[in-house]
């Protein structure tokens, strides 16, 4: 039975993959950082909590990033930790930069230490990408415009450099955005689909939002963990971009979530909040998949519309047994 640690235990990233990785009979460890509040509701849900073993550690903090890769003896470790939300990243650029940049550091670190020998997934980003032009592939230049995307660059040359210095088998997947019921309310896509749910509940008159002409490829994170997984499989470590190829605005997403809520039109409750747009933003990121579908044999399964669905779906599903919450 092999052993797999992934860092980020707790994100909606970390449980999908959790859940993946027990479906195919690893061991699975997981790092999470203390918190004041309870952390494993995602692993709760999906009621695996129980089946794999956490560990208290943190990214910013390197003698608990070798303990947990001491503890755990993995074959595969999967970084998934990270300060990931970009709208933060602007007003914290310092812990940004230090736990999702500085981050992946540490843990190539403690791998060239510890275990050389094991494989290693680095959770890069379309962020890195910024406003260059056109369908992005592994071959595109990175121009950052946040310090998320900035600490992201950062971690993929590192990732690489490892791998070419001390030769680990390192990759880095280029996930463009990737969305699910479990992703967590400070994203646009879970705002709206539990702002609208309230909404239909008469619990929330109006949604606030900013940059809603920004277009995004959108995908079901259910089905972007497989791809994590399967670079790890290859004979050769190898980074790969990881999207639907088709991008959509905001406003799109609105327009279907709206619709399948029964709310109608969303221009009634939706307000443009100015403090919600971003000193730098990116207007449209699309990415190009084909490599992965051809070495890996990966395809992304849900529609944009069945994302949408399935999100609207489930928090429908929680405001109508849970009528009174404050969340
Ligand atoms: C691949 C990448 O994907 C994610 O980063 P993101 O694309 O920044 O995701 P988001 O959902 O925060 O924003 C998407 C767009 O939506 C606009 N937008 C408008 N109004 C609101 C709003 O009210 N809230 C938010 N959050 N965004 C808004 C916002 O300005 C932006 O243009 C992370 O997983 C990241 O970790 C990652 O790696």
């Amino acid at each position: 039975m092999k052993n797999a640690l992934i860092f980020g235990l707790t994100g909606q990233d970390g449980t999908y993959l959790a859940d993946f990785l027990l479906k195919k009979g690893y061991n699975v460890f997981g790092t999470f950082r203390r918190t004041s509040h309870r952390c494993f509701e995602r692993l709760e849900e999906m009621e695996i909590f129980h089946k794999v073993t956490d560990i208290k550690a943190d990214l910013s903090d390197y003698g608990s990033v070798q303990a947990a890769i001491k503890q755990s003896e993995p074959d595969e470790i999967y970084n998934l930790g990270a300060q990931s939300f970009v709208g933060a990243s602007f007003q914290q650029p310092v812990l940004t930069s230090d736990i999702t940049g500085l981050g992946v550091l540490r843990v190539l670190e403690a791998i060239r230490e510890n275990v050389p020998d094991a494989k290693f997934y680095q959770a890069s980003s379309s962020e890195m990408y910024g406003n260059y032009p056109g369908i992005k592939n592994e071959e595109s230049p990175f121009r950052p415009r946040s310090p998320y995307g900035a600490a992201k660059v950062f971690g993929h040359h590192m990732t690489n450099h490892y791998k070419e210095a001390y030769n680990i088998f390192a990759c880095c997947g280029i996930l463009f955005n990737h969305e699910s019921p479990l992703r967590g309310l400070e994203f646009v896509t879970r705002k709206i689909t539990y702002a609208l749910s309230k909404i239909k509940f008469n619990t929330l008159d109006k949604l606030h939002l900013g940059n809603i002409n920004a277009k995004r490829d959108w995908g079901f994170a259910g089905d972007y963990v497989e791809a994590m997984w399967l670079m790890l499989q290859q004979k050769e470590p190898d980074n790969y971009v990881i999207a639907t190829g088709k991008s959509h605005s905001i406003k799109e997403f609105l327009d279907i979530a709206s619709e399948y809520a029964g709310l109608g039109d969303w221009h009634e409750f939706v307000e443009i909040d100015e403090s919600l747009m971003r000193p730098t933003d990116i207007e449209d990121l699309v990415g190009d998949a084909s490599k992965a579908r051809k070495n890996l044999n990966w395809e992304p399964k849900t529609s944009f519309k069945e994302l949408v669905k399935k999100m609207m779906d489930h928090d429908i599903e929680y405001h109508k047994q849970h009528p009174s919450s404050q969340y």
